[in-house]
């Protein structure tokens, strides 16, 4: 016999209408300081600084990532109720420059979230235009809104002459910068490292496992403008290769996975390597299964 409520209850209200609450811009903004400390927090990260050691990095360590962290939580906040309340690129970019200032003050002049900036800022800006739509905030959801929103206005920004060292790197050798994979709404995001990571823990990897196998599908086909930076052509692709054959091998999750990517770092450190745009895409594929239904974390 089914189950027989009383009418006009809320109890009777809650099983007939379930509703997703969709977050607002303080959860979506917070979710992004969270993920940046996720990716902070995971070791081993190929050249890149953990709480365990600095990696590539003789300008900065965690105490500067933490210093920047704090400094730009109110930022992914601000950015997120911008974009639900529509506003223009042009709205958007001034925030995205004041954080960068604040990031400035924070680090004494080092760039440890430049990038992180501009893509969670991105994407904190799609979820707040998503959410004020009554629109659950899945990946499909969230790429469809940057496109709709603010994507021309990403096109057009392509155009422009870069002066930055990423930007400067993919015009020298033909790479996708950063601008570039905005207006395309995020492919390597959407496509490798989102399922990469929740293929990973649905699979039953544990979270450092499922992220490390994340972050090394990203650095396998990211044009990593960090990397062509450091070292040139030669440096991205060595990256590329060394994420392929771990991934080929197993991953993180096979026995002596996680030693065989510690082995990666050793090597990406003696090169002086350090794949920052590969560390970002793995913190926004953290704050996309933050931020959305799944609940996966
Ligand atoms: C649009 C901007 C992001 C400018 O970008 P541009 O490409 O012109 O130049 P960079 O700032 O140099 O590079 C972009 C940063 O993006 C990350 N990144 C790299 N490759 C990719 C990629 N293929 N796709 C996406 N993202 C990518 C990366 O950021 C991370 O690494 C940085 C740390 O690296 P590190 O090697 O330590 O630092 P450097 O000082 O650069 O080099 P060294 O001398 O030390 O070797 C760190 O920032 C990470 O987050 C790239 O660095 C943007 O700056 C811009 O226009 N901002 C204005 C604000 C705005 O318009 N906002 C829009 C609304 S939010
Ligand atoms: N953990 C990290 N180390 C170095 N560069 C980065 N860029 C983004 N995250 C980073």
């Amino acid at each position: 016999m089914g189950l027989s409520l009383p009418r006009r209850t809320g109890l009777r209200r809650a099983v007939q209408a379930p509703r997703t609450v969709l977050p607002g811009p303080q959860r979506i903004g917070r979710a992004a300081t969270l993920a940046l400390h996720d990716e902070l927090a995971l070791a081993p990260k190929p050249g890149l600084v953990s709480f365990v050691d600095s990696g590539s990095h003789d300008d900065m360590d965690a105490h500067t990532f933490m210093r920047s962290l704090f400094a730009l939580r109110h930022y992914f906040v601000q950015i997120a109720a911008l974009g639900g309340q529509g506003a223009p690129f042009e709205a958007l970019q001034r925030a995205g420059i004041e954080a960068e200032a604040r990031m400035a003050a924070a680090t004494g002049g080092i760039n440890t979230h430049r990038g992180a900036i501009f893509t969670l800022g991105l994407l904190c800006a799609a979820a707040g235009a998503a959410a004020r739509a009554g629109d659950a905030l899945q990946p499909s959801t969230l790429r469809a809104t940057l496109r709709q929103h603010w994507g021309d206005a990403l096109q057009a920004r392509c155009r422009r002459t870069p002066t930055l060292p990423g930007g400067l790197a993919a015009r020298r050798h033909g790479l996708r910068s950063a601008s570039q994979e905005a207006a395309l709404g995020f492919p390597v995001l959407f496509e490798t490292a989102v399922p990469a990571l929740a293929g990973g823990l649905r699979r039953g990897l544990g979270v450092q496992q499922a992220r490390v196998d994340a972050l090394f599908s990203v650095m396998a086909v990211l044009d990593d403008c960090n990397l062509a930076h450091r070292g040139g052509m030669a440096g991205l692709r060595h990256a590329q290769q060394a994420a392929r054959g771990f991934l080929a091998q197993g991953g993180a999750g096979r026995p002596g996975g996680l030693e065989a990517a510690q082995a990666i770092h050793r090597d990406f450190v003696a090169r002086r390597l350090s794949p920052g745009g590969a560390a970002d895409m793995l913190a926004a594929a953290c704050w996309v299964l933050r931020v959305g239904a799944a609940g996966l974390r």
